[in-house]
């Protein structure tokens, strides 16, 4: 996405993609608090145990009294239990927020991408759009339910075993202390680089995504071209940047590994070292001298931990970088403040008022050139010309999938930036050049026109579209699943459940694109005469190629390149001699010719 692009190339650290999962946190305090109590429980318990294992030495084998071992087992085994069941049940809550917070921000995704308009998708692959919700919301959840509660138990065991250190042996703490800020040296040298890195593997593997998508959406055409290893290479292709992408980040991150463990251990074999020599001296007994190591041991592992963590925030953090782009996108087109309802039984009238328009992506060349023409309620309106003209695109306008740039369009009387969205949709009924089906079954593909609509009403749309017979004849009737978007019908099979669909919607105003164009005459007239029963309840604008089709229009508008050239009826157009004429003479010389 455009957007994308410039995030993709920002460098530095945006805390505010972050700060953006607190409110996914919020609604589960419950979960968090108990995170909290058993992550404190568990840290305590952990800290205990370098105790315990003083006391067994120095009362223990050192005194040689059997009571005061059996009494350090004991308080060992009591510490290892608290322990095991605080990590249990942090790890439980800590999982089940994360898996939360996760499916809350997949589904205000979701929700927020489907509330966005034409241009937005226009510039953004359906397949990469679908990696932020599956590849980035996943990241967010490893943070969120693993990440996190390691990044807190490791702050809190290092400031505990810290204080614990100077508390076992102030002088040896004192040479440790000196090993954390040289470990921290590397994660800010190395961190950075990481998190650009990060983003850049999101970025490619959401290229990799949107890739596939669009190629086994496309299988049929694949394979009909033969460009099935063409296609596998592309892909290899791809993978092999995420791959060196990734690389790249696993070596910095490698290094970093190295480089910290070899100063942290380092520094505290030196101290330890040092430690050993006060053993000697008697200055320090073998009980304090392993209760600092193992002290110092937790306090590094610490500090590995963060290390390790601190690249997961980082990836995550670039991951809700690319979410908070999409949920921060807002639609250009959407209800004005003051919006209002298209009253119901509002008429079918269509009012186009010079409009001009240029789709966002050519705004050189207006696809319409100040179009005007109005259409009664009841009327059958037909638009023709040839291809390009900006026939869909006035369908487009009435929907308002794009704003006019000049000019204005009514619809029942009402200027259409004035309504809801959704009540300016409910008044049309569309069936567009390729009619969209679902991985449903017949009967809940053709309820999409109109979700609450009964068995009956259902079964009756598809007889006037003269689709009953065939879905009757499908394996499990009106059950049957017609496959992902439809494969399993007929081009025609499709069209017509696509009409079945647009009649059970009862709409005032039924738009056609082409929706005939691949029906045999028999089954086009068929429909033709279904329609005909519809057709004063409701305004009908048809777009055809065929004239056919058209010719029993109450008017016909010629259009082309962007504008009106001519209207009229069928025998007046032809009377006219212009390009309808030309388009007739054509087609039906053709015909003749044919027969
Ligand atoms: N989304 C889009 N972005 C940019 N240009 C577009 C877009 N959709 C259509 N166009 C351009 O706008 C012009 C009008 O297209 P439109 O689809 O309205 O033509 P049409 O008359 O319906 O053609 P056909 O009969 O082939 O369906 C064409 O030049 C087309 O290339």
């Amino acid at each position: 996405m455009s957007s994308g692009t410039e995030a993709g190339t920002r460098s530095g650290f945006r805390w505010s993609a972050v700060r953006q999962v607190w409110p996914y946190l919020q609604p589960y305090r419950g979960l968090i608090l108990g995170w909290l109590a058993f992550l404190g429980l568990s840290s305590a318990a952990t800290l205990t145990l370098p105790f315990a294992a003083r006391l067994m030495i120095e009362q223990g084998f050192t005194s040689g009294n059997r009571d005061a071992v059996n009494q350090a087992f004991l308080l060992l085994g009591l510490v290892a239990l608290v322990l095991a069941i605080a990590t249990a049940l942090r790890f439980f809550f800590i999982s089940i927020l994360g898996e939360r917070v996760s499916a809350d921000l997949r589904k205000r995704l979701y929700r927020h991408l489907l509330s966005l308009d034409a241009t937005f998708f226009e510039k953004n692959r359906s397949g990469e759009l679908l990696s932020r919700i599956t590849a980035d919301a996943e990241l967010v959840q490893t943070v969120v339910g693993s990440s996190m509660s390691v990044a807190l138990r490791s702050v809190i065991m290092l400031v505990g075993a810290s204080a614990l250190l100077v508390w076992t042996n102030p002088k040896l703490a004192a040479y440790a202390a000196l090993a954390i800020p040289l470990a921290m040296l590397p994660i800010l040298v190395f961190g950075r680089r990481v998190r650009k890195l990060s983003r850049q593997s999101q970025d490619r593997f959401a290229e990799t995504s949107a890739q596939a998508a669009e190629s086994l959406g496309a299988m049929h055409i694949l394979k009909a071209f033969t460009r099935e290893s063409v296609e596998a290479d592309r892909f290899d292709g791809s993978i092999g940047k995420v791959l060196a992408t990734a690389n790249q980040r696993i070596g910095t991150r490698a290094l970093l590994t190295f480089l910290i463990i070899a100063l942290v251990f380092g520094s505290i074999t030196l101290v330890l070292w040092v430690g050993a020599g006060q053993v000697l001296d008697g200055h320090v007994s073998a009980g304090v001298l392993t209760q600092f190591v193992l002290y110092a041991v937790t306090a590094a592992g610490s500090v590995g931990a963060l290390t390790e963590v601190w690249g997961e925030v980082q990836r995550a953090g670039g991951a809700m970088d690319r979410i908070t782009e999409v949920l921060d996108t807002k639609p250009d087109i959407r209800d004005a403040a003051d919006a209002r309802r298209l009253p119901d039984g509002a008429t079918g009238s269509v009012v186009f008022r010079e409009v001009t328009f240029a789709y966002p992506s050519r705004r050189e060349k207006p696809a319409l050139n100040a179009v005007s023409f109005s259409v009664a309620p009841g009327e059958t309106i037909a638009l023709v010309g040839p291809s390009g003209a900006g026939k869909s695109t006035i369908f487009q306008l009435m929907l308002r999938f794009y704003d006019v740039d000049a000019g204005s369009i009514e619809i029942g009387g009402q200027p259409i930036k004035a309504l809801t969205l959704e009540s300016l949709r409910s008044a049309f009924a569309l069936v567009p050049q390729d009619s969209v089906l679902f991985a449903m079954s017949a009967a809940e593909n053709i309820r999409v026109g109109r979700a609450k609509a009964d068995e009956s009403d259902v079964r009756h749309a598809a007889a006037q579209a003269e689709a009953a017979a065939f879905i009757e004849a499908l394996p499990q009737g009106y059950d049957t699943d017609l496959g992902e978007r439809g494969v399993k019908l007929s081009g025609g099979q499709q069209q017509r459940i696509a009409i079945a669909r647009a009649l059970l919607r009862k709409a005032p105003i039924l738009l056609l694109d082409e929706a005939t164009s691949s029906l045999d005459a028999q089954s086009e007239a068929a429909i033709q005469n279904a329609l005909e029963g519809v057709r004063h309840q409701v305004t009908t604008i048809v777009i055809a190629h065929r004239l056919a089709t058209v010719q029993k229009a109450d008017r016909i508008l010629v259009i082309d390149q962007g504008e009106v050239v001519a209207e009229g009826s069928h025998d007046a157009l032809i009377a006219q001699g212009g390009l309808y004429a030309e388009l007739a003479r054509l087609q039906f010389d053709l015909g003749s010719k044919q027969s």
